[in-house]
C-alpha cells in the first residue's frame, strides 16, 4: 500500500479552514467538495492515455490524447462520503456511482452495514472510494472487502483526514489499495474521533449535529 499525503498549498489551506471550531454547514460542505475534487486530480494521475486522430479547427488531421482502458466507479460511503461526490464527479463526469451504507457503532466502533448498490462490471472499473474520515479503518476495510467480493480489482481510497490506526488497518487488510489524503493526523481519542481531525464529518455535512 502507498499513502499519498497531498501537500499542495491549496489543499492544506482548505483543510485548515475546515478544522475551525465554528465552521458553518455551508462552508464545511463547500470545502469537502473542493478537497474531494483536488484529491481526485491527484488520484487520477496514472490513468492510461491513448492516441486518437481527429480533425482540428484548421481541417488538419492531428493526434490527441484520450483516456484509455478502465472506466471509473466512485464509491461514496454513506453518509459523509456523499459530501465529496459532486467534487469528484466534476472531474470524472462519466463515472458510475456505487453506494455503500455503513455507520460506526458508537460503543464498539465496528462498522454496521445497511445498504449496498454497486455499478455493473466492477471488474472493468477502477473504484474510487470516498469518505472524509479514515479513523479506526473499520468502515474503509468493510467497503474494500465488499468491492473486491463484487469483482473490483483496482481500488483507491480518497479521504480528507486519516488516522495512523486506520492507515495501518487498511495496509494490513488491503496492501494493494492506495490511500490519498490531505493529512495524516496524530491519533484517535477514546471515542474513536480523529485528533486534531474535523469532528463528526457526517453531522457537519448534513447539519445533524
Ligand atoms: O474508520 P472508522 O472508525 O470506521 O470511522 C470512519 C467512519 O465514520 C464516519 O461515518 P459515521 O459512522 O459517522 O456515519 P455517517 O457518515 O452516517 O455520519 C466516517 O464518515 C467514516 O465512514
Ligand atoms: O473523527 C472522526 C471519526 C469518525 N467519524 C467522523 O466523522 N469523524
Ligand atoms: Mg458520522
Amino acid at each position: 500500500m502507498s499513502l499519498h499525503v497531498i501537500n499542495h498549498p491549496l489543499v492544506q489551506h482548505k483543510l485548515g479552514l475546515m478544522r475551525a471550531e465554528h465552521i458553518s454547514t455551508k462552508s464545511f460542505r463547500e470545502l469537502t467538495n473542493e478537497l474531494g475534487n483536488l484529491l481526485t486530480y491527484e488520484a487520477t494521475r496514472d490513468l492510461e492515455l491513448e492516441e486518437e486522430t481527429i480533425t482540428s479547427w484548421s481541417s488538419e488531421k492531428i493526434q490527441v490524447q484520450r483516456l484509455k482502458g478502465k472506466k471509473v466507479t466512485v464509491v461514496p460511503i454513506l453518509r459523509a462520503g456523499i459530501g465529496m461526490l459532486d467534487g469528484v464527479l466534476r472531474l470524472v463526469p462519466s463515472a458510475k456511482v456505487s453506494v455503500v451504507g455503513l455507520y460506526r457503532d458508537e460503543e464498539t466502533l465496528e462498522p454496521v452495514s445497511y445498504f449496498e448498490k454497486f455499478a455493473g462490471s466492477l471488474d472493468e472499473r477502477i473504484g474510487l472510494v470516498i469518505d472524509p474520515m479514515l479513523a479506526t479503518g473499520g468502515s474503509m476495510v468493510a467497503t474494500l472487502d465488499m468491492l473486491k467480493k463484487h469483482g473490483c480489482t483496482t481500488i483507491k481510497a480518497l479521504v480528507l483526514v486519516a488516522a495512523p490506526e486506520g492507515v495501518r488497518k487498511v495496509e494490513e487488510a488491503h496492501p494493494d489499495v492506495e490511500i490519498y489524503t490531505a493529512s495524516l493526523d496524530e491519533c484517535l481519542n477514546h471515542q474513536g474521533y480523529i485528533l486534531p481531525g474535523l469532528g463528526d464529518a457526517g453531522d457537519k455535512i448534513f447539519g445533524t449535529r
